[in-house]
C-alpha cells in the first residue's frame, strides 16, 4: 500500500546549499492555505534553522499553473466565531513572520495566480521572482469576499509598492500581471517560466535581503512620506470608497483603518488590528454572501448545462450583425476565447464598426501595459468580415445579433442552414423573442438556441443560454462551453418571453415608472436604489438600455406573460418626443456632451408626462416598492422552471443587472427578509395598487411552511 502522501510541502536540499520548498496540496487543483499547514511549515523551518550549511530558501508551487490561490475559503466558512477566524489570521501572521526572520534569504518563485494569503506568504519572503506568463497574477482579492488581507498583507504591501498603490490594490482586489508587479516593485525579477526555479535559486544564493523602497515620484513622496500627506491620501480613499459603496460594504473602510494603525502605531499593532478585524469581517452577513457567491459561481463552472452531454470542439465562429452587440460578441470571441470569428453585415461599414469596436478595446489595454502590441495584432487578426456568406462553410457556431425582428431571424436561420455545416449551431442574441418561434421554420431546430448577452458585452459577465423544446443537449453543452471560453458566466434558462433577467428587470422598471408618474423626482428615485446597492438607478438604467427597447419588450412580455407587465401608457409620449435615452442624447437625463460625471435630470420630462415632481415617499418605500416586484417575479420564474435553481437566479440577477452582491442575490435576500414578510408586503401593496403585486404561489406556500430557498 503506497504511503498516502498527506504532506503539502516537499523539501529538497540542493548541493549548492539552497533548500527548495515545493507546495503541492494533494487532491486540490489549486494550492490553498489551510490552518493545519502551520505545524508542517513550522517543522520545516525548524529543520532549516538547524542546517548550518544552508545558504538560501526557495518557495515554489508544484501545481502546473498556479502558485497559491489564497487561504482556503471553505476553512473560513467553517469558522463559528470572530475569535476563531482571528486565530487563523494570527497563525498565518506568525508563520509568515518566521519565514521573514530566517537568517538566509528566502525567495518566492511565482508562476500562475498568487492571491490573498498566497501573496501574503510571498511578501514575507525577501524577494519574489515571477514568470512572464499571462497566467501569473498577483493580488489581494479579500475585499471581494467582504474581508481584508488577514496575514500581514495590510502591513507589507504598502512598504513594497507604496501607500496609494497598495490602497488601490486592496480596495479593489485588482490583480497585477507579471510586468506590472515588476514595475510596481512587488516582484524583484521576471523571467520565462522555464528558468523560474534557476532564477530564484540564483537570487537565494546572492545572500541578499534587499530593502525595498517603493518607487515614488516627488508628489508621491510628499503625500506618502509626511503625516499630513498621508492624511490626504486616506481622506481621499475614504471619500472614494463611500462614493462607490454607499456604506454597504464594511471591509474597505476597515482596510483603511488597519493600514493606518500599522503606519501610525507600528507593525505589531497593525498586525493585531488586522487579525482582529479579519475575524470580525469573516462573521458579517456581507462576507458570508460574497463567499457563497464565489462558491456558487465555481460550482456552476463544473456543470455542462445539459446533464452529461459533451460539448463539441469549436474552431471557427461567425457573428451576424456588426452593431454594438455584434461587435462586442466578436471581440470577446477573439480576445477571450481566442477563436477566429467572421463578422457578416449587410454593409462594409457595419464590419468596419465592429472591427473598430474590438480595436479600441484592445488599444486601451495596450496603452495601459495590459498587453503587448504583438498580442493586439494577433487578436485583431482573428477577426475578419464579409458582406456575403463566404468563409461560412466551416463555421461551427454562429451568433446572430441582428434586429429584434422575428421574420428576419427566421431568415437568418435558413441562410445558416444553407451556407454552413449540418451541425453548425445557430445562437440568437435575441433579448425577448421566444427561441421556439425563431426555430419554427428551421430544418434542424436541434441546432437552434438562445445566447443572450448583456450590454456592454465586454463588461457584463452574464449570458443567458436559452434552450427551446427541440434544442439538443449537445447544442446546449457546446453553447455553455463557448460562453465560458468567452469568460462569461452562463445560466441555462427555459424558453419564454424575456427569459429570466429581462422579466424580473421589466417589472422593477415598470414600478419605478409608476412611482415617477405619481410625482416622485427622478433623481430621488435613482439615488435611493443606488444607495440600496444597485450600480445605477432604474431611470438611469432605462436611459442606458433605451426607452425604445423598453417600449418594444413591454408589449411582448405583456402578451406572453400577463397584464402585470403592462408598461405605463405615458411613456409613449417620451418616444413621440424623440426621447430614446442615452442613444439619442435625450431622455430622462440631459446628455449635454460632458462625458464624465453626474448628468442633470432633464426637467422638461415632467411637463411632457403631465407631472409636477413633489417628493412624498421615503427612500425605504421607494426601494421596497420597486425591489419586491423583482423578488416576486424571480420567485415566479423559479416556480415556472424558467431558472433551474435559486442559485442560478441569484447569479443571474447579480451578474446580469447588478443586484447588490452583498445581499447574495434575490433569493438569498428573500431568505434574509423571510418569505412571510415579503408576502405580507406584497399583499398590502396588492390591496393598495392592484393585482400586479399579487404574491406568486411559491412565495405564499413558502411563507405558510416557513421555508427558505437555501
Ligand atoms: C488570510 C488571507 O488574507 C485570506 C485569504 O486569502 S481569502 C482568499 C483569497 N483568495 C481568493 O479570493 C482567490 C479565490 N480564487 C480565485 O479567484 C480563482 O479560483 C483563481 C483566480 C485562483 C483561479 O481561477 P480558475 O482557474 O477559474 O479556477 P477556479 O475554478 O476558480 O478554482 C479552481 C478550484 O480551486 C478552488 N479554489 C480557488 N481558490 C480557492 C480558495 N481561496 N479557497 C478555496 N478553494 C479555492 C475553487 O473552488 C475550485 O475548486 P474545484 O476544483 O472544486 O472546482
Amino acid at each position: 500500500m503506497t504511503e498516502q502522501n498527506t504532506s503539502s510541502f516537499a523539501l529538497q536540499l540542493r548541493d549548492d546549499g539552497v533548500a527548495v520548498i515545493t507546495m503541492d496540496v494533494p487532491g486540490e487543483r489549486m494550492n490553498v492555505l489551510k490552518a493545519t499547514f502551520a505545524d508542517e511549515i513550522n517543522a520545516l523551518l525548524a529543520e532549516l534553522k538547524q542546517n548550518s550549511s544552508l545558504k538560501g530558501v526557495v518557495i515554489i508551487s508544484g501545481k502546473p499553473d498556479s502558485f497559491i490561490a489564497g487561504a482556503d475559503i471553505t476553512m473560513l466558512d467553517g469558522c463559528n466565531s470572530a475569535e476563531e477566524a482571528e486565530a487563523i489570521a494570527r497563525l498565518g501572521q506568525q508563520v509568515f513572520a518566521d519565514i521573514e526572520q530566517l537568517k538566509v534569504p528566502v525567495v518566492a518563485a511565482i508562476h500562475g495566480p498568487c492571491l490573498g494569503g498566497g501573496l501574503e506568504l510571498a511578501m514575507a519572503c525577501h524577494q519574489r521572482v515571477v514568470s512572464d506568463d499571462a497566467k501569473t497574477v498577483l493580488g489581494l482579492p479579500e475585499v471581494q469576499l467582504g474581508l481584508l488581507p488577514g496575514s500581514g498583507g495590510t502591513q507589507r504591501l504598502p512598504k513594497l509598492v507604496g501607500l496609494q498603490k497598495a490602497l488601490d490594490m486592496m480596495l479593489t482586489g485588482k490583480q497585477l500581471r507579471a510586468k506590472q508587479a515588476l514595475k510596481a516593485g512587488l516582484a524583484d525579477a521576471m523571467v520565462p517560466n522555464s528558468i523560474l526555479l534557476d532564477a530564484a535559486v540564483q537570487l537565494a544564493l546572492s545572500g541578499k535581503k534587499p530593502v525595498h523602497e517603493p518607487k515614488l515620484n516627488l508628489v508621491g513622496k510628499l503625500l506618502e512620506k509626511t503625516g499630513p500627506g498621508r492624511g490626504i491620501v486616506f481622506d481621499q480613499a475614504r471619500k472614494q470608497t463611500l462614493a462607490k459603496t454607499h456604506g454597504n460594504y464594511p471591509a474597505p473602510l476597515k482596510i483603511l483603518q488597519v493600514i493606518r494603525t500599522g503606519i501610525d502605531k507600528g507593525m505589531q499593532q497593525g498586525l493585531a488590528a488586522e487579525a482582529k478585524t479579519f475575524g470580525e469581517l469573516c462573521m458579517t452577513p456581507e462576507s458570508k454572501a460574497l463567499r457563497a457567491l464565489f462558491f456558487a459561481t465555481t460550482d456552476m463552472k463544473k456543470e455542462s448545462g445539459a446533464g452529461d452531454a459533451k460539448p463539441r470542439m469549436l474552431r471557427k465562429i461567425a457573428v451576424l450583425g456588426g452593431g454594438l452587440m455584434g461587435g462586442g460578441i466578436a471581440s470577446v470571441t477573439a480576445t477571450k476565447a481566442g477563436l477566429p470569428v467572421r463578422i457578416k453585415d449587410i454593409q462594409q461599414q457595419g464590419i468596419a464598426n465592429a472591427l473598430a469596436y474590438g480595436y479600441q478595446l484592445l488599444d486601451k489595454k495596450a496603452k495601459r501595459g495590459f498587453m503587448r502590441r504583438t498580442e493586439l495584432q494577433q487578436q485583431m487578426a482573428l477577426m475578419t468580415g464579409t458582406t456575403d456568406y463566404s468563409g461560412f462553410k466551416d463555421v461551427d457556431l454562429v451568433v446572430e445579433a441582428v434586429f429584434e425582428d422575428l421574420e428576419l431571424k427566421q431568415n437568418m436561420v435558413a441562410d445558416i442552414e444553407q451556407h454552413c455545416k449540418e451541425d453548425t449551431i445557430f445562437a440568437s442574441n435575441t433579448s425577448s423573442l421566444p427561441i421556439g418561434q425563431i426555430a419554427a421554420k428551421a430544418k434542424r431546430p436541434e441546432n437552434v438556441i438562445g445566447l443572450h448577452y448583456f450590454s456592454p458585452v465586454d463588461k457584463m459577465p452574464l449570458v443567458e443560454v436559452i434552450a427551446h423544446k427541440g434544442t439538443s443537449p449537445e447544442t446546449i453543452a457546446t453553447t455553455v462551453a463557448f460562453a465560458r471560453k468567452q469568460g462569461k458566466t452562463p445560466i441555462v434558462v427555459k424558453d419564454g418571453a424575456g427569459f429570466y433577467v429581462n422579466r424580473i428587470l421589466a417589472l422593477y422598471m415598470n414600478e419605478a415608472a409608476q412611482i415617477l408618474l405619481e410625482g416622485e423626482p427622478i433623481e430621488k428615485l435613482d439615488k435611493a436604489l443606488v444607495k440600496f446597492g444597485f450600480p445605477v438607478g432604474p431611470i438611469t438604467l432605462l436611459d442606458e438600455v433605451g426607452i425604445d427597447v423598453g417600449a418594444k419588450i413591454g408589449p411582448i412580455l405583456q402578451g406572453e406573460l400577463g397584464d402585470r407587465f403592462a408598461a405605463p401608457a405615458a411613456f409613449d409620449k417620451l418616444l413621440a418626443d424623440g426621447r430614446k435615452g442615452k442613444k439619442s442624447s435625450k431622455g430622462f437625463y440631459l446628455y449635454s456632451g460632458k462625458a464624465k460625471g453626474k448628468k442633470p435630470v432633464d426637467a422638461s420630462v415632467y411637463p411632457l408626462l403631465g407631472i409636477t415632481p413633489s417628493p412624498k415617499l421615503s427612500s425605504d418605500e421607494l426601494v421596497q416598492r420597486t425591489t419586491v416586484q423583482m423578488l416576486n417575479e424571480a420567485a415566479r420564474c423559479l416556480e415556472e422552471g424558467v431558472i433551474a435553481s435559486a442559485r442560478d437566479g441569484d447569479i443571474g440577477a447579480i451578474f446580469g443587472i447588478g443586484f447588490p452582491p452583498f445581499l447574495g442575490g434575490p433569493f438569498r435576500y428573500i431568505d434574509s427578509l423571510g418569505a412571510a414578510k415579503l408576502v405580507d408586503i406584497l399583499k398590502s401593496y396588492e390591496a393598495k395598487f392592484g393585482a400586479r403585486f399579487a404574491p406568486c404561489e411559491l412565495l405564499v406556500t413558502m411563507a405558510a411552511d416557513r421555508k427558505t430557498f437555501y
